[in-house]
């Protein structure tokens, strides 16, 4: 248990952290990308890799952490996943420590622009994934699945294709989430100040002085007399201090190399910068919108500045091939890929804030009408509605609603395929569900006792007592002949059923003394029992007399009672289950599935009846339970889980609720007992019990 919870607690946070890290990379790809290549410049490999390759490397590389987070979170695969992820770590925090000890790269970028860590602070946080990795590859199958292995298909590729997607489109446009200090409402002057009181950076200055030949160091508080000769002095800065998120923004006039950034951004109103870190590389696609912007700017007073780190020659050719009549000045290239993920990008401010960026993709066309307006009557003049929220929504409603919708689907698929397995195998479940969908039954067999008088009186009394005191079950009195018409008048049928205790093998004619199945269903009642040992030991009633007697009861509407059982020696040579099945074989098994809904089962040990000895409830579970799956084979589960079998010798009020608390034991059918209705009333209770 411990150890479940451990793997599964590790699954979680490598899930979270390669999901978080994935999805903030593809959300920045060209980010991504330009720190690959700053690791490449560190490892001296800066210029052998071409900039498709890099931007390829950054886009898979969000894919494949937010594919195995996405695994993780779901225990897909979960061996090849958990190796994956340790093959990964691996080489990663050895990097990382190589990162912290040689500082190369000053951020990683494990998690974009979002989360900025120190190189010791991710060599940590490698560890403890680390760590966790180790764990799950110990135990992988500790995992506990979210999705069944069937459906895991959808959820990989419908996370691929999400986190495809958010690259493409951040590619296309510009990352949905900015990150970056210099995203849209942030005033650069503000971002570049230093606030009051803030911590200045330290520096330590050491002197390597020389007196008689003699060398050493000292520091400013212990610097020597003037005997002493300077050599060198050594300064190193100590702490970094306060930096303000934006702190190496400037702007250069190419012309006069003066830096004009306060100028610019001090003065009120208006300023577009048309950003392009690399003219060499910029997109030059749109630029009649660009010149057309210019001119719209040109015409209002508005000032239209290109800002690129390309020397004067690159400006030159740009000029040529675009057209372009703007102002260009310089800036570092590292800042103005961070000011903006598009080359070039468009940036409008105003008093020094941003208010819009836009891609060489998106960039605003305006009609004849808007281009007569002044931006301050333009919507892009203005600061747009803060779309974070929207954007959190769209990817709740397109990606993780369907995840988590399939998710519930699938829980409930597999919670009910595992209700099924386990009402196949579990007794009580079987027991539960026989009484949810089977008919439970109590039925009498008066067999030849009672005259007409004391019968109806007996009936009446059981219908007065039922009629008070509602039975859970389905209570029947099967009773002689001429009791039938009688009895009839007093029941309520909707309470007690009717049946007879057999009907005629022959439709009707010349046989005297035989009541025909047709006789029997006009006096009202219902059912009939046929096939009882008494009738088949002392009447002969062979199987096929039987058969003839149960194709003219169902064709008369009457509900069969078939009646099943072996002999005692049979029972003692353990010939039960093959007595059983021919007779049923003999006379019911040749019905249809249709006329076999009509039949209901008795099996009667001969045994056990009228002689006291009951059989245990288990020796009656167990050839109950046969009885079902033969007539399972024969019909088919369905019809099996819907037949009642009744069990009969000897049932009594005091050994009824045992026997009806099997799964296979639908009730009971009464000799003796169903002759007194407190006898026959108790055993008909043992279904509330
Ligand atoms: O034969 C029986 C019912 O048909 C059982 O009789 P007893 O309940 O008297 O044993």
């Amino acid at each position: 248990m411990v150890r479940k919870i451990a793997v599964n607690v590790a699954r979680l946070v490598i899930a979270m952290t390669f999901i978080l890290s994935g999805f903030v990379k593809a959300v920045d790809p060209l980010g991504t990308q330009y720190k690959i290549v700053d690791y490449l410049k560190a490892m001296q490999l800066g210029t052998f890799v071409p900039d498709f390759l890099t931007l390829t490397a950054s886009v898979l590389l969000s894919a494949v952490e937010f594919g195995l987070g996405i695994c993780m979170l779901f225990a897909i695969r979960r061996r090849l996943v958990s190796l994956l992820a340790l093959c990964m770590m691996i080489p990663m925090t050895a990097l990382t420590l190589w990162l912290a000890v040689a500082n190369p790269v000053t951020d990683c970028g494990c998690f974009g622009d979002a989360v900025t860590l120190t190189n010791w602070q991710t060599f940590t946080k490698n560890v403890v994934l680390l760590g966790c990795v180790a764990i799950v590859r110990y135990r992988p199958l500790d995992m506990m699945r979210f999705v069944s292995k069937t459906n895991q298909w959808i959820v990989t590729n419908y996370s691929m294709l999400f986190i495809f997607a958010v690259s493409a489109w951040s590619l296309y446009d510009l990352p949905q989430f900015d990150f970056r200090p210099y995203h849209v409402g942030t005033n650069i002057l503000k971002g570049m100040e230093i606030p009051e009181g803030a911590e200045m950076p330290t520096f330590e200055t050491t002197y390597l002085m020389e007196k008689d030949g003699k060398r050493q160091t000292f520091d400013i508080d212990h610097y020597p007399d003037s005997t002493w000769t300077l050599i060198e002095a050594n300064t190193r800065q100590l702490t970094k201090g306060y930096e303000p998120p934006i702190h190496d923004f400037y702007i250069n006039d190419i012309e006069t190399g003066e830096d004009i950034t306060m100028q610019l951004l001090e003065q009120k109103g208006y300023l577009f910068l048309l950003v392009t870190p690399h003219l060499g590389s910029a997109d030059d696609s749109q630029f009649d919108r660009i010149n057309e912007l210019y001119e719209y700017s040109r015409d209002h007073g508005y000032r239209f500045y290109g800002l690129t780190a390309s020397d004067e020659k690159a400006i030159g050719q740009w000029r040529d091939m675009t057209g372009a009549e703007y102002t260009f000045c310089q800036s570092d290239e590292t800042v103005l890929k961070t000011i903006i993920r598009s080359n070039p990008g468009l940036l409008l401010l105003k008093d020094g804030t941003i208010v819009r960026k836009w891609s060489h993709n998106n960039l605003p066309q305006l009609d004849e009408e808007q281009a007569n307006k002044s931006l301050e009557q333009l919507d892009i003049g203005h600061l747009p509605k803060d779309t974070t929220p929207r954007k959190i929504l769209d990817i709740v409603l397109w990606y993780m609603l369907p995840l988590f919708l399939l998710t519930i689907a699938d829980r409930l698929w597999a919670w009910s395929k595992w209700m099924k397995r386990k009402e196949e195998t579990n007794k009580i479940f079987k027991l539960l569900r026989k009484k949810k969908m089977r008919k439970k039954i109590v039925a009498g067999n008066w067999k030849m006792n009672l005259n007409l008088q004391d019968g109806v009186a007996l009936a009446k009394e059981l219908n007065e007592a039922l009629a008070a005191d509602k039975p859970n079950c389905d209570v029947i009195i099967c009773t002689p002949f001429i009791h039938l018409a009688s009895v009839a008048q007093v029941l309520d049928a909707n309470v007690i059923g009717l049946g007879a205790e057999n009907c005629a093998d022959k439709e009707k004619g010349a046989y005297t003394g035989e009541v025909s199945a047709e006789m029997v269903k006009s006096t009202g009642a219902q059912y009939v029992i046929l096939g009882h040992s008494e009738r088949r030991q002392y009447y002969s009633e062979t199987p096929e007399i039987l058969k003839e007697k149960v194709q003219l009861a169902l064709k008369n509407g009457l509900k069969v009672i078939f009646c099943i059982g072996e002999t005692l020696e049979e029972r003692e040579a353990n010939k039960q289950n093959e007595v059983v099945k021919a007779e049923l074989e003999g006379s019911v098994f040749n019905l249809s599935e249709e006329e076999f809904r009509n039949i209901v089962i008795a099996y009667e040990p001969i045994w056990a009846i009228g002689t006291g000895k009951t059989a245990t409830a288990e020796q009656a579970e167990e050839i109950h339970a046969y009885i079902r799956s033969i007539v399972a084979e024969k019909y088919g589960a369905t019809v099996a889980d819907d037949t009642t079998i009744l069990y009969g010798g000897s049932c009594k009020a005091s050994n009824a609720p045992e026997l009806f608390a099997k799964p296979d034991i639908d009730g009971g059918l009464i000799g003796g007992a169903s002759l007194k209705c407190a006898d026959f009333k108790g055993i008909i209770d043992a279904w509330k019990k």
